[in-house]
């Protein structure tokens, strides 16, 4: 089902268009990566997303609806760019004042279980003046689980916090996945990206210039990859021949002893490389295909002029 479905949605500020005509579609159940480079448009296009921001123009769905029902805000969760906190209020003040703005029922022991997801559990009543901006970061995190929401908009939750409490937070989204929610989420943060969202958008300058799984990414923009094998010796007598064969299948190739390697442009001519090694009876002892990662994508992408 799709959870969420722009079409043609568009956001100017003044004459300047933000985010640009962008229709994306996103499935239940997906963590969903979205990427982009500071200014790119990412905050924008989820404040529309969440109510924060009003279109200029296209339509959002949300939920397989046609339009967006009526509640439809008790059934999101969201992660601000700018979460705002009362200094005087305890996380679990907070939680319920905001339980009661949006009209959900929050229990003690809920109240408790979201703080103890996020590692709160121990500040539960210290007022937020007192909090560090991770401290702060992960209260905006359990402000969005506030109501068990079935769709969750997280503005880069693990910015700004220490490496384990990032890793405690990754943790955090995982299990959220692994219950059936989907999340929608913007990190500057690749290496997390790529180990935890299921599929990936990169906006630039408000428009989606990739669009995929991690792998569908890299197949479309691994125009070159490397493949290194290590082999037994060439005995065949027509080992010229094959060496001139494997040099056509790619570009930049090095023999040195027992090891092979070469780029290529596609996945059918590492079987090709593979299965004429084979024929000629060259023993293979390892294949390595190195793959870009997402860190090279987007600056792949980056570097492309607008
Ligand atoms: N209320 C506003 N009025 C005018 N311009 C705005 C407003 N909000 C955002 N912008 C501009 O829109 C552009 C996109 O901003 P946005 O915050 O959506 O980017 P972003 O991709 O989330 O960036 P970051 O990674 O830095 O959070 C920026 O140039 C920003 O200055």
């Amino acid at each position: 089902m799709a959870m969420i479905e722009t079409i043609q949605l568009n956001k100017r500020f003044g004459n300047r268009t933000v985010v640009n005509d962008v229709s994306l579609t996103v499935h239940s159940g997906e963590i969903f990566g979205f990427l982009g480079r500071n200014g790119a448009g990412k905050s924008t296009f989820i404040n529309m997303l969440t109510g924060i921001l009003i279109p200029t123009a296209g339509t959002i769905r949300m939920f397989g609806e046609d339009a967006r029902t009526e509640g439809w805000k008790k059934r999101i969760g969201v992660l601000p760019d700018y979460s705002t906190f009362y200094d005087h209020l305890s996380p679990a003040e907070h939680l319920h004042y905001f339980a009661r703005v949006k009209g959900v029922t929050l229990t003690k022991e809920d109240c408790m279980r979201i703080l103890t997801a996020v590692e709160l559990e121990e500040h539960a009543s210290r007022k937020a003046k007192t909090f560090s901006f991770g401290m702060k970061k992960k209260l905006g995190i359990a402000q969005a689980l506030v109501g068990d929401p079935e769709l969750i908009f997280l503005d880069e939750p693990t910015s700004g916090v220490d490496v384990e409490s990032a890793l405690h937070i990754q943790n955090l989204l995982r299990k959220l996945h692994q219950q059936g929610k989907t999340i929608f989420m913007t990190s500057h943060n690749l290496n997390e990206v790529e180990k935890i969202c299921t599929r990936i958008a990169i906006m630039k300058s408000g428009k989606i210039s990739s669009l995929g799984t991690l792998d569908e990414l890299q197949a479309a923009h691994q125009a070159w990859r490397s493949v290194n094998v290590r082999h037994s010796p060439f005995t065949n007598e027509d080992s010229g021949n094959l060496r001139t064969f494997i040099e056509s299948l790619g570009r930049n190739t090095i023999w040195e002893d027992g090891r092979l390697s070469i780029q290529v442009d596609d996945d059918q001519k590492v079987a090709t490389l593979v299965r004429a090694l084979v024929q000629a009876r060259v023993d293979i002892y390892g294949v390595n295909v190195e793959v870009p990662s997402l860190e090279r994508i987007f600056m792949g992408e980056e570097s492309h002029d607008a």
